[in-house]
């Protein structure tokens, strides 16, 4: 069982909220998803009006624990504050960390992020910061307080799945003991399956499900990948190798041992 700043994970995945069709297919696909964790942009629900409110009162009827994040912050203040409203409104000490650097790549900016994960953390939140996969960025997040990580896959949005996988297998063998989630840019289940076979401990993801035909089916898909994938990483699959090696059993030796 995965378990974040103490809490027991019941699922490997985090599903976003946001650009789903309609409320009742974003509940279906948190039903099929088996999601334990939803995650909830604050500043793009407002909750002052009606509409914010039965968003909120849906989310939270989905029986799921609430990761508010700081989705389309650019700075440390507007991040820290962000932060600050999800705790009130939602009542958690958890925050998902964004602060955004560049918009064309929707690119962490890591040494705003840096700062603003100690600014909360110091203030008893419990963050999970959206990084990417710089070894020491996230080694200076350890460092200010974080007890998870969640590197990106590829930007936010694009569905390009794991971009840069050398950087992202070093970082789950620098940090073996350390929680990693891989945060944004999967677009589909194949590559959610990738990110549980490397080893990585949990996925968040949300267009490649919110924006698909069925979103309840790409939810359920991905839910499988993940067992899949957990399931090969947790089999010690074997090392590719770049020389043929025949299959073919030697005769009078069936077995390996
Ligand atoms: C919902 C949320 O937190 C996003 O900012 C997140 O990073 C998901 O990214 P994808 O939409 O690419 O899955």
């Amino acid at each position: 069982m995965l378990s974040v700043y103490g809490t027991e994970l019941s699922s490997r995945l985090m599903l976003g909220t946001a650009q789903y069709p309609s409320p009742a297919i974003l509940a279906d696909a948190f039903a099929k998803s088996n999601a334990g964790i939803a995650t909830v942009s604050l500043r793009r629900e407002s909750g002052q009006d009606r509409a914010g409110q039965d968003f909120w009162s849906l989310i939270q009827s989905l029986g799921v624990q609430i990761l508010p994040n700081t989705a389309g912050c650019h700075t440390v203040k507007e991040a820290v504050t962000t932060a600050h409203m999800a705790r009130e409104v939602f009542g958690t000490k958890w925050i998902k960390l964004e602060v955004i650097g560049e918009e064309d790549t929707l690119q962490p900016d890591v040494f705003g992020l840096v700062e603003a994960a100690r600014i909360l953390s110091e203030d008893g939140f419990q963050v999970f910061p959206y990084t990417t996969e710089d070894l020491v960025v996230a080694d200076r997040l350890l460092n200010a307080g974080c007890e998870v990580l969640m590197p990106w896959g590829a930007p936010i949005g694009s569905g390009l799945g794991l971009n840069n996988t050398f950087g992202l297998r070093a970082m789950r063998a620098h940090f073996p003991d350390v929680p990693l989630v891989i945060d944004a840019g999967l677009g589909l289940p194949s590559q959610a399956a990738q990110a549980m076979e490397m080893g990585f401990d949990a996925v968040l993801l949300n267009t490649a499900v919110a924006k698909a035909g069925s979103p309840a089916d790409m939810a359920h898909a991905f839910a499988l990948a993940l067992e899949a994938g957990r399931a090969a990483y947790l089999a010690d699959p074997m090392e590719p190798r770049d020389m043929a090696a025949p299959s073919s059993p030697v005769i009078g030796k069936a077995f390996l041992s």
